[in-house]
């Protein structure tokens, strides 16, 4: 069986034609890559502890496109969320690059009255929500949150003013408070240093490849570089780089700072609520032991082999879906973001409904 047509590197393929003929014009510049998809596939072929179902990714994938289908989903989706913000514009590019850069690890062994959670516009948000509310909260306090130079003004941006932006609507802080301050602080230094402090500049300078911004983020922010170690090699996540490019793709619809040629080039992001979705589908199994410490809610450490097998897993997983479904429908307008974005919000709906799934696997990180 010869090599997948998506995995061959066409332009290469034909400046060594043109060579062979004689034309030694400059070669292309070769397209940058996050090698997240190959570092998937590395660990599914070595994983023991995670499998795949063929028969259910072939269902899902049926099922998954009939459901997008008819929901109309898109990028359009993305805006429809109540608290995601409307505005087509810089300040927007703002908000998500600080939404991002904090999008993780909001997960809590409390009861839902008790777990971190912040009131905002009537309602308690907790989750991922409750980072995009307190965010919201805090530029509603006129407080500039969002605006990087802000984030190393020490004078106006104190621990203590943090403190009262992250502040909990219940006796629980935060998950990892000082890792995201820091995250901040790196962040303002870089997008300040090298980008007249706005990641639209960033944008700018990665010409329309959603690829070659998610390899910006992670070569120059290092709390963006979610790379590990699985079986003595490296592999790349890359989760918060990867959302953040996809949020604003979606916010803006695939135009303005939204543009990008190669968004299909991304992966699904590697969290810990995807995956949930992916075994109540049966199409993510797990071996005996693994299961059994998921379900017992024990923590599973960051950067260890079980960790690095169920990431690893549900990016492939969510390929062999995205692969599955444009076999049978060609013409379907899906990639692996709008599927990560749908099996995301089905799991909150099937969470809200009381459906009965496997926990999420605990992992305590800034990396998801
Ligand atoms: N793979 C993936 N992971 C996602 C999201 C989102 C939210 N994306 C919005 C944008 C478009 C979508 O329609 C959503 O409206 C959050 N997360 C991750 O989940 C975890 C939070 O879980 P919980 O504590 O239950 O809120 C945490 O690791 C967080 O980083 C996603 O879309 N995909």
């Amino acid at each position: 069986m010869g090599i997948p047509d998506d995995e061959i590197d066409h332009d290469l393929l034909d400046f060594m034609r043109a060579a062979l003929q004689g034309n030694t014009e400059a070669p292309p510049v070769a397209k940058p890559k996050t090698y997240v998809l190959e570092s998937a596939q590395y660990i599914f072929d070595n994983a023991i502890d995670v499998a795949l179902s063929r028969e259910h990714v072939v269902k899902a994938a049926e099922n998954i496109y009939t459901a997008m289908t008819k929901k109309a989903y898109s990028t359009e989706t993305w805006s429809s969320h109540e608290l995601h913000p409307k505005e087509k514009n810089e300040a927007t590019v703002d908000f998500i690059f600080t939404m991002d850069l904090l999008n993780f690890s909001f997960w809590s062994e409390l009861p839902p009255d008790k777990r971190f959670a912040v009131e905002y516009k009537g309602k308690t948000w907790s989750g991922y929500w409750s980072l995009v509310a307190l965010l919201q909260r805090a530029l509603d306090e006129g407080i500039p949150i969002t605006t990087p130079s802000y984030w190393i003004d020490t004078e106006l941006c104190t621990d203590e003013q943090l403190r009262h932006v992250f502040r909990s609507n219940t006796d629980e802080p935060f998950a990892l408070l000082e890792e995201r301050f820091e995250c901040l602080r790196e962040a303002g230094r870089v997008l300040c240093d090298r980008y007249d402090g706005s990641f639209a500049n960033m944008i700018d300078e990665a010409d329309g490849s959603a690829v070659a911004l998610v390899v910006r983020l992670a070569d120059e922010m290092e709390c963006f570089r979610d790379e590990h170690m699985f079986e003595k090699r490296p592999v790349n996540f890359y989760k918060r780089a990867q959302i953040l490019v996809a949020d604003i793709w979606a916010c803006f619809n695939g135009t303005s700072f939204g543009y990008f040629e190669d968004i299909d080039d991304l992966t699904m992001f590697a969290d810990y609520r995807v995956p949930v979705t992916l075994t109540t589908l049966n199409c993510l199994l797990y071996g005996p032991t693994l299961e059994a410490h998921i379900k017992e809610k024990k923590i599973i450490p960051s950067g260890s082999s079980w960790e690095v097998q169920l990431r690893g897993a549900s990016v492939w997983c969510v390929e062999q879906i995205r692969r599955e479904i444009l076999r049978n429908h060609p013409e379907a307008k899906v990639n692996a973001v709008l599927i990560d974005f749908y099996l995301y919000d089905t799991a909150k709906e099937m969470e809200e409904k009381g459906t009965e799934m496997i926990p999420h696997h605990r992992t305590r990180s800034i990396w998801y």
